[in-house]
């Protein structure tokens, strides 16, 4: 299981967070990643943990006021992206320029939607992973892989009609090790996830539980 810990723009220490999180991949062998503020990547990256910027645009270099390049994150030291977050929707055409740029900066890609009819669609765009998220269920305190488990096999259904090769991350709600192993025998391998860890008390503890099952 990948574990993708998206900072968003919670108001926790991202280096507190980063370090926790190589440490607990480091000692568990589970594979890891933050995904903290662009203007953090940099030295959230420089921790030596997986690092993955949370948006990028579909241009390249020119004019292009307040855009996020995707060879800018990925200078920067993140080897990943999330797109089109519930949080950060973006149009179809733009979604596949967004893949097709990071694609081209050779960050791996990790396309975020609603539910398994859009995660076909997604899937059919080519990107390495994505990820269905109920927008109800996010930053909740029940993980989708209890409320709503048919949405994830579902969606892993959806995915592999398209494109076997694509691979099926859930998030929302989810925040203990139980809810990953939930997501896993549900079909999932990997999982996508924010307040659990960015507004714990103790992350490094979270981050533990997290693993702690797999
Ligand atoms: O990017 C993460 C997802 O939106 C899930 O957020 P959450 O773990 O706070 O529910």
């Amino acid at each position: 299981m990948f574990i993708l810990v998206n900072l968003k723009a919670y108001p926790c220490d991202p280096i507190e967070v980063a370090t926790a999180a190589r440490d607990v991949a480091e000692a568990s062998g589970v594979r890891i990643a933050v995904s903290p503020q662009a203007a953090d990547i940099s030295r959230v990256a420089d921790t030596g943990v997986e690092t993955w910027a949370q948006h990028v645009d579909p241009n390249g270099h020119g004019s292009h006021t307040g855009s996020t390049l995707a060879e800018a994150v990925a200078e920067a030291g993140a080897v990943g992206t999330l797109i089109n977050h519930s949080e950060k929707r973006l149009k179809l055409a733009d979604i596949d320029g967004s893949v097709q740029a990071a694609e081209r900066a050779g960050l791996e890609t990790c396309v975020c939607a609603n539910n398994p009819a859009q995660i076909g669609a997604v899937s059919a765009l080519g990107p390495d992973s994505v990820a269905v998220e109920p927008p109800e269920l996010i930053g909740g305190d029940v993980s989708v892989a209890t409320a709503d488990p048919g949405i994830v096999t579902d969606a892993v259904d959806a995915a592999a009609n398209v494109d076997e090769d694509v691979e099926v991350y859930c998030g929302a709600g989810i925040s203990t090790g139980d809810d990953v192993v939930t997501a896993e025998e549900l079909g999932a391998s990997g999982i996508l996830l924010a307040s659990g860890v960015a507004k714990a008390d103790d992350p490094r503890a979270a981050l533990e539980d997290l693993v702690s099952g797999l």
